[in-house]
């Protein structure tokens, strides 16, 4: 890591801390994600699903990772630097993005999405802080959980972020697919045009009544699946009717609720694919431009953004809002939920976002190990410290191993290896699978491994 020249700490999350770094070979301005758990062997690095995931993606929308490095047991990724996430971007904002904006933003992540669903991945935790933008280029990141298609469910060990987590996720199924990154898209584009989360649930069960009071309770009809699914666990929906999008999100065009309510569909099957949410009409004008065939810019395929036709909606001056502590799992009326939703005097809010590590272990006593962090996402702002987790990794004396370096270039991506000579503890496996959903029960099954506070003031 001496080629790197570490400047500033500019994001923290659960697995690695990100820092802005410069190549002193070159100059170039990378960013470098340090991992917290320790790494013993190149082969463990390797099976790594945000390497095995990240190095076979090439698409201007999907940040590049450069290298792989493990040195004295700690892994890093040297990726390209981006400026900030869509996270940092919404939160020191009053007015609303407008639609244009929207559109560009999506329009990107729309085409890196047909890219990697139609290579047979889904990302699996879609939200703002995992949007980066350099300028008017928006980038997918952070593929710590994405997974292969044809990968063999069922899928025990994954909690997406709770905001959003699609529902067949919510009620445990075992079976799902890239749908769940539409719906996650559906609740971002959401929040871009308002500022403010379109399901903000404080628990697993919060989340299905907020979803529910703003698309109404599913029936037979629209999610059939979704009731058996719900009566296998012995769970029952509250029946509500829903406000609707259009009355939730005054000021925004009919296309963008249109496109938001099909993504936010109850039926993974109803919701579009991502290559025929580019054909939307509220991606009217917007031109798809293959990624083969783009020009690189500055040695980084950039994507044209999209050059919306559609008139600029702005919104009136919102707050963000308070959700209140944890644990709400009041039924909200649509009243109370609308004004929550579109809140202009809320100051804080706080919640807690439960996500699996995505490993799974198989040792009971690793349920002691659930990671507590209290962080506020945006590093880049001053007065807004990150208080940083902190796991402690048992000692388990592994033989020392001997200096070693691997490099493995793999079109624009190397991995080098190396380890050091003095003895060291083994990380236990990220746990998965254990520990008890704040859903209803089958604890087994959503395990809140890795348990998140933000908490957000503006
Ligand atoms: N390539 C990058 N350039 C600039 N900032 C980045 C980059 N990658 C990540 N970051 C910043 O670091 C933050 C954390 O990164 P990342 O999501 O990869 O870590 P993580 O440990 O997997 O987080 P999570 O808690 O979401 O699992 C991001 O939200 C972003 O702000």
């Amino acid at each position: 890591m001496d080629r790197f020249k570490m400047i500033k700490e500019v994001g923290d999350g659960t697995f690695g801390s990100v820092w802005r770094a410069i190549n002193k070979q070159n100059g170039e301005v990378v960013a470098v994600k340090k991992m917290k758990r320790k790494y013993y062997s190149f082969e463990e690095c390797m099976s790594l699903r945000e390497v095995k995931s990240l190095r076979r993606m090439n698409h201007p929308n999907i940040v590049k990772l450069k290298e792989v490095i493990r040195e004295n047991d700690i892994l890093y990724f040297i990726m390209e630097y981006m400026e900030c996430n869509l996270y940092q971007l919404m939160k020191d904002r009053v007015k609303p993005f407008s639609e244009a904006e929207v559109r560009n933003w999506c329009f990107q992540i729309f085409q890196a999405l047909a890219y990697m669903h139609q290579r047979g991945y889904f990302h699996r935790d879609l939200k703002p802080e995992n949007l980066l933008v350099s300028k008017d280029v928006i980038k997918l990141a952070d593929f710590g959980l994405a997974r292969e298609v044809s990968s063999v469910p069922p899928y025990t060990e994954y909690v997406s972020t709770r905001w959003y987590r699609a529902p067949e996720v919510l009620l445990q199924s075992s079976v799902y697919d890239s749908a769940v990154d539409m719906w996650a898209m559906g609740a971002i584009m959401a929040e871009l045009l308002t500022l403010h989360p379109l399901f903000p649930g404080t628990s697993e069960a919060d989340e299905i009544l907020r979803i529910c009071n703003v698309i109404g309770s599913p029936d037979e009809q629209s999610w059939a699946q979704g009731l058996s699914l719900a009566e296998t666990m012995k769970y029952q929906f509250p029946q509500v009717r829903g406000n609707q999008l259009a009355e939730v999100m005054t000021s925004v065009s009919s296309e963008a609720i249109d496109l938001i309510s099909s993504l936010c569909s109850w039926d993974p099957c109803k919701r579009p694919k991502a290559a025929e949410v580019l054909q939307h009409t509220f991606f009217q004008g917007c031109t798809f431009v293959p990624p083969t065939v783009r020009p690189k810019a500055g040695g980084l395929p950039k994507t044209p953004p999209c050059v919306g036709v559609k008139g600029v909606s702005e919104h009136g001056i919102a707050r963000r809002y308070s959700t209140g502590t944890l644990s709400t799992t009041k039924a909200l009326s649509a009243a109370s939920l609308k004004s929550n939703a579109l809140s202009k005097t809320g100051v804080q809010r706080k919640l807690q976002m439960d996500r699996q590590a995505p490993q799974k272990s198989k040792k009971p006593t690793e349920i002691n190990n659930r990671l507590t962090t209290n962080r506020v996402p945006a590093k880049n702002s001053p007065g807004h410290p990150v208080l940083r987790h902190s796991r402690s990794l048992p000692d388990t004396g592994r033989a020392a191993h001997k200096v070693s370096t691997i490099t493995d270039r793999l079109s624009n991506l190397s991995v080098t290896s190396r380890t050091r000579t003095t003895p060291k503890p083994s990380a236990p496996l990220l746990k998965a699978g254990l520990g008890k959903s704040d859903f209803l029960g089958k604890s087994d099954e959503i395990p809140p491994a890795k348990r998140l506070t933000r908490k957000l003031v503006s």
